[in-house]
């Protein structure tokens, strides 16, 4: 090949001036860029013509054996171009650096689930090299298990921001939250997983995150939530035996939902046009029992109205009764219930007829049906009758990932019924709130939140709002005979020893001693001001001992940007120009 043929295959045009600035030659890129110049023209007349999308220049060359110049164009950028393209690297590496710098996981996907970004922190938790991860779905990382369930596939299959546990391969234990991001046709674009992983702070709720996607469809009304598993389970049988005329037991502890259950049973049934009648028998003085079940007629009875009075089983009829607490009933009121199970008849106190009823029994009790039977407070052949389908509601402990949802959308509903603006939950929340034990069950998380939203004033729920008992949950009752390793932690596990504030083993112990002197009551001090001062000293003694917002964080077992946030709070400057923030 010669020079020139070489120089035809080029892109960049070329051209071969001579010492009198005339063209003596230009390659075929030159002649596409601009037709009609020919050789012999006079340099002067071409350059005018020289398309601004090239840079040309010139280089000193031997044409024909004298001195002569090669022009050759490149293509030229727009310097606005550049500097556009300059500050969106910036912006990316910046954004990168935040990321990476963070304690917590933060993992981006775009809308058909395949993922874009992850900072360092997801190499540990999965155990994978982020150049594994970006590019796959979390549809197939989900298949992998390489983490289960995909609170990303949850986001796109609800449309919705969606909080919920997660098990990585290697064993991590994390509360993820992701929250899509809409375009303007409604569409996801983005979805931005935000992960707190609870490894090495909690035990995982005893049944282990399961099935997403499976069990059963709770109408979208019902308000009910189950996403744990062994409440699918519970809202699957339920499901199957509604619309059955089945007697149903619900079992549990108190604040589960038992009494919620009851209603959905009913609403589920064909009887649901018809009364839900309840009859709370730990309420009902035991001399009234039989005339408030049963009802009476005229005269029955000192007292009783002229008129007579129905009672609750023909008020139920065609519908539901609802025995609430039956493990209270009297025993001499069993065995009317029992002939009521057998005969479907009811008789009024004091009447002689006796009326046919058309009833469904559902049945609850938070006692120990078996152990009454055994001590004889309970008949056994009522037991047998009522016990026809069992159904157990786990507590609200065992049920972390319901938890979670619960905690959300009851934010959201005490938000919008005192209309307040809607608060987020810190993931620090949520890991007190799995923490804690919650002997009231539903029915305290619903009183907690309703507080928060009430009291709290900013717009995101932060671990200093909670009552003592729940961000002391490392320490109640659940949290110790479990293991649990709690704020309170103790030196074995690695957290701060016991009693760390008002205890012995933290030097400089005077510091704290005034505080906790009996002084401390004739100052007049709160107790939110004596805990706040407490934290301080705390604070500061860690930023002096640790030096940087990470350590620290690691130690005092809270997020690293709660440490940059409590170090602002109280003043004290130092770890390290707070880490980068
Ligand atoms: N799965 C659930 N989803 C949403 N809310 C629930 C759920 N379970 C219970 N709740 C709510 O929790 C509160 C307590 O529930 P409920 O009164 O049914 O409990 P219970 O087991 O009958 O209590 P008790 O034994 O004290 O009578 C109610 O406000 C109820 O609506």
């Amino acid at each position: 090949m010669t020079e020139r043929e070489l120089l035809d295959v080029l892109d960049t045009p070329i051209y071969f001036i001579d010492a009198k600035h005339v063209v003596v030659w230009m390659n075929r890129a030159a002649q596409n860029a601009v037709p009609g110049i020919v050789k012999g023209m006079p340099w002067t007349d071409v350059q005018p013509r020289l398309p601004r999308t090239h840079i040309f220049r010139f280089h000193e060359v031997q044409v024909g054996g004298e001195p002569g110049v090669m022009v050759e164009g490149t293509p030229s950028v727009d310097p606005a171009l550049l500097s556009e393209l300059e500050r969106l690297r910036q912006a990316n590496e910046d954004l990168e650096t935040i990321l990476d710098t963070l304690f917590d996981e933060v993992f981006v996907t775009d809308g058909e689930g395949v993922v874009l970004r992850v900072n360092t922190a997801a190499e540990q938790l999965y155990g994978l090299q982020n150049s594994d991860i970006v590019g796959r779905t979390v549809f197939d990382l989900e298949r992998e298990q390489v983490f289960y369930p995909s609170v990303a596939a949850m986001v796109l299959q609800r449309r919705r921001r969606v909080t919920a546990l997660q098990e990585t391969k290697n064993g991590h234990r994390l509360v993820v939250t992701g929250s899509p991001v809409f375009d303007r046709e409604g569409r996801i674009v983005r979805i931005v997983c935000y992960t707190r992983d609870l490894t090495s702070t909690r035990s995982w709720p005893s049944v282990a995150v399961q099935g997403v996607g499976q069990g059963v469809e709770i109408p979208w009304d019902s308000g009910l939530v189950a996403e744990n598993p062994a409440m699918k389970s519970v809202m699957d049988l339920i499901r199957r035996v509604a619309p059955t005329d089945a007697t149903i037991l619900l079992l549990g502890e108190t604040g589960v939902g038992k009494n919620r259950l009851a209603r959905f049973i009913h609403d589920l049934s064909s009887r649901r046009a018809n009364p839900f009648v309840e009859i709370n028998c730990a309420n009902v003085p035991e001399s009234l029992f039989e005339s408030e079940l049963f009802g009476y007629e005229s005269g029955a009875f000192t007292g009783a109205r002229k008129e007579g009075k129905v009672g609750k089983v023909e008020l139920a009829h065609g519908g539901t009764l609802f025995l609430n607490e039956v493990g209270e009933l009297p025993l001499h009121v069993q065995g009317k219930i029992l002939d009521l199970l057998q005969e479907r008849t009811v008789s009024r106190v004091g009447g002689v007829h006796t009326r046919k009823v058309d009833i469904r029994i559902v049945a609850a009790t938070n006692k120990d049906l078996r152990q009454l039977v055994k001590e004889g407070r309970f008949r056994d052949d009522l037991y047998f009758r009522l016990n026809v389908v069992p159904l157990t509601i786990p507590p609200l402990r065992e049920r972390g990932e319901d938890i979670c949802t619960l905690a959300e959308t009851l934010v959201h509903r005490f938000c919008d019924k005192y209309q307040l603006p809607r608060k987020a939950i810190h993931p620090d929340v949520m890991a007190c709130f799995l923490h804690y034990a919650w002997p009231g069950n539903v029915r305290e998380l619903e009183n907690v939140i309703e507080r928060l939203c009430i009291i709290v004033e900013d717009d995101i729920l932060l671990p200093e709002h909670l009552p003592e008992e729940l961000w002391s949950s490392g320490g109640t009752e659940r949290g110790e005979k479990d293991g649990y390793l709690g704020t309170k932690g103790t030196p074995d596990n690695g957290g701060p020893p016991p009693n760390t504030v008002f205890g012995s083993s933290l030097p400089g112990k005077a510091a704290f001693q005034s505080h906790s002197s009996p002084d401390i009551l004739s100052q007049g001090w709160g107790i939110r001001q004596v805990l706040e001062e407490v934290e301080r000293e705390l604070y500061a003694r860690a930023l002096q001992q640790y030096g940087s917002t990470y350590a620290i964080a690691k130690h005092l077992r809270v997020s690293q940007p709660t440490v940059v946030r409590k170090l602002r709070q109280f003043g004290l400057s130092g770890g390290r120009a707070l880490d980068s923030q």
